[in-house]
């Protein structure tokens, strides 16, 4: 097995200002910090222990290549694309689009090489020269919608690589599978009306942003019943998360039949991240990647690719990266350092409320 993998330093570059969610004013409290809760050091953290675990001699280096302006505008309005470019140009940057998502000068030059990233790696796998891989891409996308951006998302990466897929390599049918830990409203609202991109998001019901991803959201039109939203009780763990991968997003993924798998790979599920109230392990994220590598086996000949979404625990995200790295170099589950304490706080029992919002989202109407 290939399996590629996509990092460049400057996705450690990202600059996140001195806030931690909100720009520091000292008018309201609002301390300065070194660290914004989307501070860049996570997921380079993540790839330095990719690197010192030695998984990254095993992996094939995909480069990242910056999305173009037409990559970009398959997606996005002239009018977003051109906010981004003037605001980068800018001292200090900008913001995506609801004012705690900053990005520094460069900023537009970054995030076009983190959709430029997902890019690569979707035409790697189509083409057959990797057979899966992962994109440690950043600033994330799934929150990016076609007119704007927010929650840390400029441009939607995801939704440019399927739509690069689509238009460019010649594609059908990509289903895009999001169990980053908060809604992907704009990835769903990119294909809301389109049957030829099946979305589907698992995330914290409510978490984030207010007021989206309802059970109810199923599309529009010609895309009615090819938007899937499974929203999950606060304090899901492994055996929610693993349930619903196996009552919902199985079954919808069998009835779409994809060409193409791809994964919005959040970590901030994970029981110790600080923007989500949910349990999941790394080994319960190694349980959700052996299940998508399987069902891409059996629908797509294994055409899948993993594109990095949230993540904002510098402590857990790279071990929960790691589980799923092994699991695409085929290595068996190794517990991490913090197993001892994490995978004794009960999220490895499915609990009778959370089998009840699975089995709604199970029965909501076919596509
Ligand atoms: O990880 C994210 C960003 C979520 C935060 C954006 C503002 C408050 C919560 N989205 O997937
Ligand atoms: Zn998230």
């Amino acid at each position: 097995m290939t399996i590629g993998y996509v990092w460049n330093t400057v996705y450690g570059w990202a600059d996140t200002g001195s806030g931690s969610l909100f720009p520091a004013d000292a008018t309201t409290g609002l301390q300065p910090i070194g660290h914004h809760l989307a501070h860049p050091d996570t997921k380079r953290r993540f790839h330095e222990l990719v690197a010192v675990s030695g998984l990254l001699d095993r992996l094939r280096p995909v480069r990242a290549v910056p999305a173009t302006e037409a990559d970009i505008l398959r997606v996005h309005t002239a009018e977003h694309l051109a906010r981004i470019k003037e605001e980068s140009l800018l001292p200090k940057g900008g913001d995506a689009g609801d004012g705690c998502s900053p990005f520094g000068r460069g900023g537009y030059e970054i995030a076009a090489l983190s959709a430029g990233g997902a890019i690569q790696l979707v035409d790697q796998v189509v083409s057959r020269t990797i057979d899966t891989g992962y994109a440690l891409v950043n600033p994330p996308g799934h929150h990016a919608y076609r007119a704007g951006g927010m929650g840390f998302c400029i441009f939607n990466n995801i939704s440019i690589a399927a739509a690069y897929a689509k238009d460019v390599l010649g594609l059908e049918r990509v289903a895009v599978v999001d169990w980053d830990v908060h809604h992907g409203n704009g990835t769903q609202e990119i294909w809301y009306s389109d049957p030829s991109v099946l979305t589907v998001s698992l995330h914290q019901h409510l978490c984030f942003p207010p007021n989206s991803g309802y059970l109810e959201e199923r599309g529009t039109g010609a895309g009615e019943g090819f938007s899937i939203n499974i929203p999950l009780p606060p304090a899901s763990g492994d055996a929610a998360y693993v349930h619903a991968m196996d009552e919902v997003v199985l079954p919808a993924l069998r009835e779409f039949r994809p060409e193409l798998i791809l994964v919005a790979s959040g970590f901030d599920a994970s029981i110790m991240d600080p923007l989500a109230r949910q349990m999941v392990t790394s080994a319960g994220f190694a349980r959700l990647t052996r299940r998508v590598l399987d069902v891409a086996a059996e629908l797509c000949e294994g055409r899948i690719a993993f594109v990095q979404e949230g993540g904002y625990s510098p402590h857990y995200v790279p071990f929960c990266g790691l589980a799923v790295l092994r699991e695409l170099l085929g290595d068996p589950y190794e517990p991490d350092p913090y197993s001892p304490i994490v995978s004794t706080q009960g999220g490895d029992v499915l609990l009778d409320h959370e089998a009840e919002a699975i089995q709604a989202a199970a029965h909501a109407p076919a596509m």
